[in-house]
């Protein structure tokens, strides 16, 4: 299994890649770089889309464009580069939270987790844009990450990266509730003292992908490793990566058996750049078994 680098152009810090199998594209994030990123991967060019500010993530919408999640709200983009329609503000404070890791379920509604920027406090939420607006459906976490969900849809996966946690919850796709809660995953701790570039760091979950199989794939922050876990949470196999900070994976290619991951760069060591200096790009990687295709917006 090889990596190769999808992007030259390093992000401060890529997130939020999916695969639009109409288009051929890969669409993802620079959050602090506050763009919106597209690769022909026929052509290799890439097109680049500034935002008012950060996007925690992205999901494509069935009726054409792109929903938004922006620091201060959710947002619907009709066209590339057009206008950013207003779908519901922000129910915290822009000062401190913004959205982070987010996608669509199988039903076509948007979900967008948040950070709670001081991580001093477990404010950040899991919130699913329904008909009335943005509804919280779980909390208690500083960073909200690795959403997705099983094949059959019926469980629900959600990480707080600080806290090295992965939940799961079963869930109810028609009334859209979540119940009977288990701990999915628990990553080991960072070690007191440890520093970038020492052993005994695994990383913590960020970013998440399911594959058919219902294996999950979790990008291992600071742990320059990418974790697929079987349906049971049992380790599967660790790809060791050319990144220290792995983002978030997607599945992409006609056959969804190109495994894309955004990276980033943001506040990291110089001596780890010079080390590492696909750090920020995409990567990608063939792999055997496919993943699920994106969940499209549903207007
Ligand atoms: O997804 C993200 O997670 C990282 C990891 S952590 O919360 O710092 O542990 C975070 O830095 C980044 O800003 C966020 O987008």
């Amino acid at each position: 299994m090889t990596w190769h680098t999808v992007t030259t152009e390093p992000n401060a810090l890529g997130e939020s890649p999916f695969w639009h199998p109409q288009e051929k594209r890969l669409y993802w994030v620079d959050v602090p770089g506050k763009l919106l990123q597209r690769l022909d991967v026929a052509s290799g060019a890439v097109e680049r889309w500034a935002m008012p500010s950060e996007p925690g993530c992205i999901a494509p919408a069935a009726s054409g464009g792109l929903v938004v999640a922006l620091r201060d709200g959710i947002y619907r983009a009709k066209v590339w580069g057009g206008d950013l329609q207003l779908l519901a503000a922000a129910p915290y404070d822009p000062a401190t939270t913004r959205f982070n890791d987010g996608k669509c379920d199988p039903l076509g509604r948007f979900w967008a987790s948040t950070i709670y920027e001081p991580r001093d406090a477990r404010k950040a939420q899991l919130y699913c844009l329904e008909a009335g607006g943005l509804v919280s459906k779980a909390g208690n976490a500083i960073t909200g990450n690795g959403l997705a969900w099983s094949p059959d849809a019926k469980t629900l996966y959600w990480s707080d990266t600080p806290h090295h946690i992965v939940h799961a919850w079963d869930w109810d796709a028609q009334a859209n509730l979540l119940s009977e809660y288990r701990e999915f995953l628990s990553m080991a701790p960072k070690p007191a003292g440890w520093q970038p570039g020492m052993p005994g760091y695994g990383g913590r979950p960020d970013g998440a992908a399911v594959d058919v199989q219902g294996n999950y794939y979790s990008a291992q922050f600071e742990g320059q490793r990418l974790c697929k876990f079987s349906p049971d949470g049992d380790l599967l196999k660790a790809y060791a990566l050319p990144v220290r900070c792995p983002t978030m994976p997607c599945f992409g290619g006609d056959d969804l058996q190109t495994l894309y991951l955004t990276s980033g760069r943001h506040g990291r060591p110089a001596a780890e750049l010079e080390a590492l200096p696909a750090s920020g790009c995409v990567l990608s990687m063939r792999v055997d078994v496919p993943g699920l295709p994106v969940n499209f917006f549903k207007d």
